[in-house]
């Protein structure tokens, strides 16, 4: 017997029976494997079609919901952490939101001067933000439309890596084990993995991110009947709560659902203008809490897939940059009193300040934005970025810098952001 044979001899095999309605929720051990395969009937992951007799495999730490409209019969091979079946889910409410944004598409669609809704998701950490958000961006592309991804998440984002803002527009459904397929993503540098790190930053970024959208849906036709769903983060306390009013004022959304917490929902609806359609929903029973470390981990998981792909398939490069081939800066220069601060310029603006960064040891394991902008003159703080490196060695007698990259040298442009946001390359 080979040793793969040997292997699925002792793995455990666990088979659920599906009524319609339900859900299968598991967890994967972590440096575990799992893999799910449809036996029967109809189901789906988040909203995405799972095809019958394919394998599907999710790795250690995966939170997985398989969730059936008909009924179904499906099996688990592997270590799961937790796996039950869940007769009460919150997807008919979901479902509904889902056919309530399709109605505003539909007179999108036969009157030229309406657009698709805009809405965005919000509420604290862990209520399945970003599940939602995938749930009805899967609905909206399998009923043929286009809708746009706005991802506001700085910390544990979907579009990019940790420590950007984003926006794409979505094509097809999110695969069952790889999420989103990130072509062309657009992305901003904001650096910080906390929205609170640079308040100023982060909504002038939002700004921009609500500029282009809106440029977008201009131009096509197809993506502004679809609409926007704009993910958010758990931050919604003080000034949490005041960069959520003002990502809702950029991007003019249309409809806030808020997950799981009434004094949210209750703010919220006396803040902003009638126009604005606010709903309180209830968050899943399945929505896992993750720990500071677990998010951690998520962080430099997502960074590695970057780098390394979801399953090791990518093979990045090492190679070294000469530091006068490149210019770095960072965002925001120290806080000065107002009393010393040139004429007229208030303290606020260092916050958003652009500040050339000599190459020097502090460089070390930190991950550096490639911006889009091919000149000293372009405002590279409101650019997009192309891609990312880290640094993994700084070398100052021979003045190099030795980098991660997912593309061959040379870098594809010469300006750089500096991100505050560190990754251990341990390949
Ligand atoms: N019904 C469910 N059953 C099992 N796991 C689920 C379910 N819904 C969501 N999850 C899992 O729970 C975790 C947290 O969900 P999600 O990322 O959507 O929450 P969030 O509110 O966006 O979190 P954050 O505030 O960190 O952005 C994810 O790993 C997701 O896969």
């Amino acid at each position: 017997m080979s040793e793969e044979q040997r292997q699925k001899e002792s793995e455990v095999v666990q088979e659920f029976k599906l009524e319609q309605d339900n859900e299968l929720r598991f967890e994967v051990e972590s440096k575990e494997k799992v893999t799910l395969e449809l036996k029967s009937g109809l189901a789906e992951v988040f909203g995405t079609e799972v095809v019958k007799g394919k394998v599907y495999s999710f790795g250690g730490g995966s939170k997985i919901a398989v969730f059936t409209w008909q009924g179904c019969l499906l099996e688990l091979r592997g270590k799961t952490e937790a796996a039950y079946v869940a007769r009460e889910t919150p997807m008919i409410i979901y479902l509904n939101t889902h056919a309530g944004l399709e109605q505003i598409r539909k007179k999108a669609d036969t009157d030229e001067s309406k657009r698709g809704p805009i809405a965005m998701i919000v509420g604290p950490t862990d209520v399945g933000k970003s599940t939602v958000c995938k749930l009805l961006l899967n609905y909206a592309v399998r009923m043929g439309r286009r809708p746009i991804y706005v991802d506001l998440d700085v910390g544990q984002g979907q579009l990019s890596i940790p420590g950007t803002v984003g926006a794409m527009a979505i094509e097809r459904p999110a695969d069952v084990e790889e999420g989103f397929s990130q072509v062309c993503p657009l992305i901003y540098h904001y650096g910080y993995k906390e929205p609170g790190s640079n308040v100023m930053l982060y909504n002038l970024l939002v700004t921009k991110l609500a500029q282009t959208v809106a440029e977008r849906m201009e131009a096509n036709r197809q993506n502004a009947v679809s609409g926007v769903i704009i993910n958010t983060c758990g931050w919604v306390k003080g000034q949490g709560y005041q960069m959520l009013i003002h990502a809702a004022k950029a991007f003019e959304v249309d409809l806030i659902i808020v997950l799981d917490q009434e004094r949210l929902y209750n703010e919220l609806v006396r803040d902003l203008p009638e126009t604005v359609k606010v709903v309180f929903q209830p968050k899943s029973g399945g929505v896992v809490e993750r720990s500071r470390q677990a998010r951690i981990e998520a962080r430099d998981q997502r960074i590695r897939e970057y780098f390394y792909g979801s399953a090791g398939q990518f093979y990045p490069h090492s190679f070294e940059v000469r530091f006068s081939d490149v210019k770095i800066f960072k965002i925001g220069a120290p806080a000065l009193p107002d009393s010393l601060m040139p004429l007229g310029m208030k303290a606020e603006d260092q916050l958003t300040k652009l500040v050339t960064v000599q190459p020097n040891q502090q460089l070390l394991h930190h991950l550096i934005s490639i911006s889009m902008a091919e000149s000293g003159e372009d405002d590279i703080i409101q650019t997009n970025v192309t891609g990312f490196i880290c640094v993994n060695n700084v070398d100052l007698e021979r003045q190099m810098l030795t980098v991660l990259s997912p593309q061959p040298r040379p870098l594809p442009r010469t300006r750089l952001l500096l991100s505050d946001i560190q990754y251990m390359d341990s390949h």
